[in-house]
C-alpha cells in the first residue's frame, strides 16, 4: 500500500527541498495569522513551484471568508484546500465548487465517539484529517505537537482516504503506522528545531524513520 506523507507549515526553501528529497507527497503552507508557520500567499506560491509534478501543495485555512480564500487561491495556485477549522459540510461543498479543488476536512479527535463526527462530510470531502485536539490555552487548532490514541483508527471503513496527524516524530511514527495502518500521514512541528522553524535535517530523520518502519512491516 502506498503511504502519503504530508510535510505542513513550510516557510523557506531548504524545508521544502528536504520535504521534496524525502518523497513527501503533500507540502502544507499555514495561512493562519497566529500561527508561526504563517506565509503570505505570495510567497507560498513562490515556494510552492518547487513541488510542482512532484507533490500536491496544500492551503491550510481555519474558517476562511472568500476573500481570503481568493487571495490564497490566487497567490498560491493550491492542488488542495485543507479546511482546518469548523466548517460545515454545506462550507465544503461551497468551496469545491467555487475552487474546483479537492479539499480535506480536518476533524480533531480524542476520543472513538469524535470519528462519527466524518459521517455528514462523507461524500463532500475529498480527504479527511484527523488531528489531535488544541491543548487547553492553545491559540492554534493545529501545529500542537499533541498525539491522540490511534487505536481509535481502527474502526474505520478500510476504503476512508484520510491523513492521521498529530504529534509525529520520528521517534513515534513507527507505533502510528503498525497501530492504525493509515493510508497518510501528516507532520509539523515534529520536524521543527523551534515553533515555526522546520529543521531539513529533522525532516530528513522522519523520512528515514518511515521507511523504517515500513520496511520491517514488510520483512
Ligand atoms: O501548524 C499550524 O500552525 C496550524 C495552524 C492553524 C491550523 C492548522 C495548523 N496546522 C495544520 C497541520 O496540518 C499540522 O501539520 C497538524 O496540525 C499536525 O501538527 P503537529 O502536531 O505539529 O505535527
Amino acid at each position: 500500500m502506498t503511504l502519503d506523507i504530508k510535510i505542513c507549515g513550510l516557510k523557506t526553501d531548504a524545508a521544502m527541498a528536504a520535504a521534496l528529497a524525502g518523497g513527501a507527497s503533500h507540502v502544507g503552507f499555514i495561512f493562519f495569522a497566529k500561527s508561526p508557520r504563517y506565509v503570505e500567499p505570495a510567497e507560498a506560491g513562490r515556494l510552492r513551484q518547487a513541488a510542482t509534478g512532484r507533490a500536491k501543495a496544500v492551503a491550510v485555512t481555519v474558517d476562511a471568508d472568500d476573500a481570503f480564500l481568493d487571495e490564497i487561491v490566487a497567490g498560491m495556485q493550491p492542488d488542495m484546500l485543507q479546511l482546518h477549522g469548523a466548517e460545515t459540510p454545506a462550507r465544503v461543498a461551497e468551496l469545491k465548487s467555487r475552487y474546483g479543488l479537492p479539499v480535506m476536512k480536518v476533524l480533531s479527535v480524542s476520543e472513538a465517539a469524535d470519528i462519527e463526527r466524518i459521517k455528514p462530510y462523507i461524500g463532500i470531502a475529498d480527504r479527511f484529517m484527523f488531528d489531535a485536539k488544541p491543548p487547553k490555552g492553545s491559540q492554534l487548532p493545529g501545529g500542537n505537537g499533541v498525539a491522540f490514541d490511534w487505536r481509535i483508527l481502527t474502526g474505520l471503513d478500510a476504503g476512508l482516504d484520510y491523513m492521521l496527524s498529530g504529534g509525529l516524530n520520528a521517534a513515534n511514527v513507527g507505533d502510528a503506522l503498525r497501530l492504525a495502518n493509515p493510508p497518510g500521514i501528516d507532520i509539523s512541528s515534529g520536524v521543527e528545531s523551534a515553533p515555526g522553524v522546520k529543521d531539513p535535517a529533522l525532516i530528513e530523520q522522519f523520512f528515514r524513520a518511515v521507511r523504517t518502519a515500513r520496511d520491517d512491516r514488510a520483512a
